[in-house]
């Protein structure tokens, strides 16, 4: 155990088993986490020493095999694989890879409990449920992922034999990017312009069956494949798929809102944007997501720099980097955020569930309430932890570069949530609508003569900035509620709240331009803003590792060498260093086939 280590955690002024049951939501939570957690990490199936070192395939391969193990473990311990089973979601938080599971179950399997019928709930679910079929979702195409009014893939009923087709009618309609579509689902749920009686009558969600069931190929009519190697998401088969005339029977559209009657009468929802749920369900759970992201960020980087000593700054002594103001400036920031959006996850769990049990019965009015929160904040969450696990890394110096980190993986797991289920600004600009400092800015525009969506562009960037302005608002305002309602000792909530004040000032400063500009604060005032944080810096400093250590991520889900618990770094990255495969044979292949040639030429 590494010495400097084990006088930070000693000098904590707060009990670390403490603030992990308080962030669980009390100590039996914590028992019940560690028990599920315990599972997974003494199974050997579910961990490859030589991870990082695999090639793409090999990497597929293993996240498959991880996969069959999760639902083998699942059978075995009688867990139900649903999103909404506490169980189930503590299980699958601790694989570090995405593996089919997550779209499986979080947008094709609720997209049929969410948008099917009875019937088709009693038909489907028990297959997903048990596994007879691999499903996905299958909405983006080649052209169209942002714009979904605009997909260009069809099903067209036709009421003589009460099937829908389904065709890809131009390259452009070629759906791609769905997770785990290329080679692994044999069904999805697929979204296209729906057609009865020569008309359109707009996006619409089907079951559709892709692979044979018992040899796993294309069916007839069925093109499909991955799409290729990608920044990230390795483990992924993001796919592409095109449909040349494919017939599904009447009942696999869902249609617990929208229908079809058999004779080909349209019957429309109350509200068309139900059929968006699957979209919003992922959407709150990034929330949550970006916060554990970064709280594995910031454990890495931040008992790292316990470890590390750099520069001498009087003889014989060499500090910790993390003594180091600039380098707290850049760390303790982000464990505060990460602290705050996990704060918003729990709140937008809450309200998710609260909204999602008014809309199954019926009540749609909370729909658009929920898309606009979930939207900011999975757009804010996303970028903002983005950024941040990118200067953890760099807090890591040169061993940040070296995949021995460990935050890469997390970075690049991240990165594509600022894409996917809806890009950023575009989200942004549906969270905006909401906000109402804004509409006087677009009623201007509009007094001037610009039609409304002249003006929404004319204002988009004013509005992002707003978006951005509310759900960060919301977001400190979360933060200090939460820590209110909580239970602490008075050891625990003194770090509590330095860290939370840490967030709120910090958050002024990076913003002090709008802040002036506002007239909202003066240079004075922004002067004590600055004082304040470095005084909490120092605070926060003492306590930094004791917090980390508190969100309490086990080795095995880390995975990072610069992050280990026991912070025995450089042994670690010398026997790392050993492993590679390029130092398998003393000497390498290359050096015959092609060194050896050139130190014989006569160049
Ligand atoms: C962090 C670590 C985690 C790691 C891994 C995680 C893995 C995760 C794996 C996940 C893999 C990734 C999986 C994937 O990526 S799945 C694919 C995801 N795709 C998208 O997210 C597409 C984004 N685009 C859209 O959602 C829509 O096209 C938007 C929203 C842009 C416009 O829409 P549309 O073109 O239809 O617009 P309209 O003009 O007809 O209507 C506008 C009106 O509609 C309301 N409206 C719109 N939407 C909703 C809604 N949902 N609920 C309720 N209401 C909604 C809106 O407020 C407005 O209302 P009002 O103002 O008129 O009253
Ligand atoms: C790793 C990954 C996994 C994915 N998984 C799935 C999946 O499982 N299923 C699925 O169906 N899809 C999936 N997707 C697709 C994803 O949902 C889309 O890529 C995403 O919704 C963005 O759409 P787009 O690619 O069309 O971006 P575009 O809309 O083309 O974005 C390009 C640029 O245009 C801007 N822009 C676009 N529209 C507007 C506007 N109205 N106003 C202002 N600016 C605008 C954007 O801000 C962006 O800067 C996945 C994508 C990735 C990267």
């Amino acid at each position: 155990m590494s010495e400097s280590l084990q006088t930070e955690r000693k000098n904590a002024t707060f009990n670390i088993k403490e603030l992990t049951d308080t962030l669980n939501g009390g100590p039996e939570e914590t028992r019940k986490r560690k028990q599920i957690e315990s599972l997974v990490f003494n199974t050997p199936a579910f961990h490859r020493q030589d991870r990082f070192q695999l090639s793409r395939e090999e990497i597929y391969d293993y996240s498959i095999k991880v996969y069959g193990e999760l639902i083998k473990l699942c059978k075995k311990e009688n867990i139900e694989i649903r999103y909404d089973n506490p169980d189930y979601v503590r299980l699958v938080g601790c694989i570090p890879e995405e593996i089919p599971v997550g779209l499986h179950v979080g947008m094709f399997s609720s997209s049929i409990s969410d948008q099917g019928t009875e019937e088709q709930q009693k038909k489907w679910i028990p297959l997903a449920r048990n596994f007879k079929i691999f499903g996905t979702y299958a909405q983006t195409e080649l052209a169209h992922g942002t714009f979904v009014r605009g997909l260009e893939t069809t099903a067209t009923y036709d009421e003589s034999k009460q099937e829908f087709i389904l065709n890809s009618p131009t390259i452009t309609s070629t759906k791609w990017w769905p997770g785990f579509l290329g080679r692994t689902s044999n069904h999805a749920v697929i979204a296209a312009q729906l057609y009865t009686k020569s008309k359109c009558y707009g996006i619409h969600m089907f079951i559709v069956q892709l692979r044979d069931l018992k040899d796993h190929k294309p069916l007839p009519g069925v093109t499909i494949g991955d799409i290729g190697d990608k920044f990230g998401f390795d483990t992924v088969d993001n796919g592409f798929l095109r449909l040349d005339n494919v017939h599904i029977p009447r009942e696999n559209m869902l249609m617990k809102y929208a229908k079809v009657t058999p004779e080909g009468k349209y019957l429309p929802p109350t509200n068309a944007k139900v059929a968006y749920s699957a979209m919003t369900l992922i959407r709150v759970v990034l929330v949550r997501g970006s916060a554990k992201a970064l709280a594995s960020a910031s454990t890495i980087a931040i008992r790292y720099s316990a470890v590390r000593h750099q520069t001498e700054t009087a003889p014989g002594k060499e500090p910790q980097v993390l003594d180091y103001v600039t380098q707290q400036y850049k760390l303790f920031p982000q464990l505060a955020t990460a602290l705050a959006f996990g704060f918003a996850g729990n709140y937008m769990i809450d309200t998710f569930n609260k909204i999602h049990s008014e809309i199954s019965s019926g009540q749609l009015d909370a729909l658009s309430e929920l898309h606009g929160i979930s939207s900011g904040l999975k757009a804010y969450t996303t970028d903002t932890a983005t950024a941040g696990i990118e200067v953890c890394r760099r807090a890591c110096g040169g061993h940040g570069y070296s995949n021995a980190c460990g935050i890469q993986h997390i970075y690049a797991n991240v990165l594509p949530c600022v894409t996917l289920e809806g890009e950023n600004t575009v989200m942004y600009l549906q969270a905006a609508s909401k906000v109402i400092s804004t509409i006087k800015r677009l009623e201007q525009l509009r007094r001037s003569g610009m039609d409304q969506d002249e003006a929404w562009n004319t204002a988009g960037i004013e509005l992002v900035q707003a978006a951005k302005a509310h759900c960060h608002y919301f977001i400190v305002k979360n933060y200090l509620r939460s820590l209110e309602k909580l239970n602490m000792t008075p050891s625990l909530r003194k770090v509590m709240n330095s860290i939370a004040l840490l967030y709120g000032n910090y958050g002024i400063d990076e913003n002090a331009g709008d802040f002036l500009e506002s007239g909202f604060m003066t240079g004075e005032q922004l002067n004590l803003v600055k004082a304040k944080i470095l005084q909490l810096l120092s605070e926060v400093r003492r306590n930094a590792v004791a917090v980390v250590d508190a969100f309490d991520f086990d080795d095995k889900y880390l995975r990072s060498i610069l992050g280990a618990y026991d912070g025995d770094v450089y042994n670690r990255l010398y026997n790392w260093a050993k492993s590679s495969p390029l130092n398998k044979t003393e000497v390498h292949s290359s050096y015959t086939e092609y060194l050896q040639q050139l130190l014989k030429s006569k160049l």
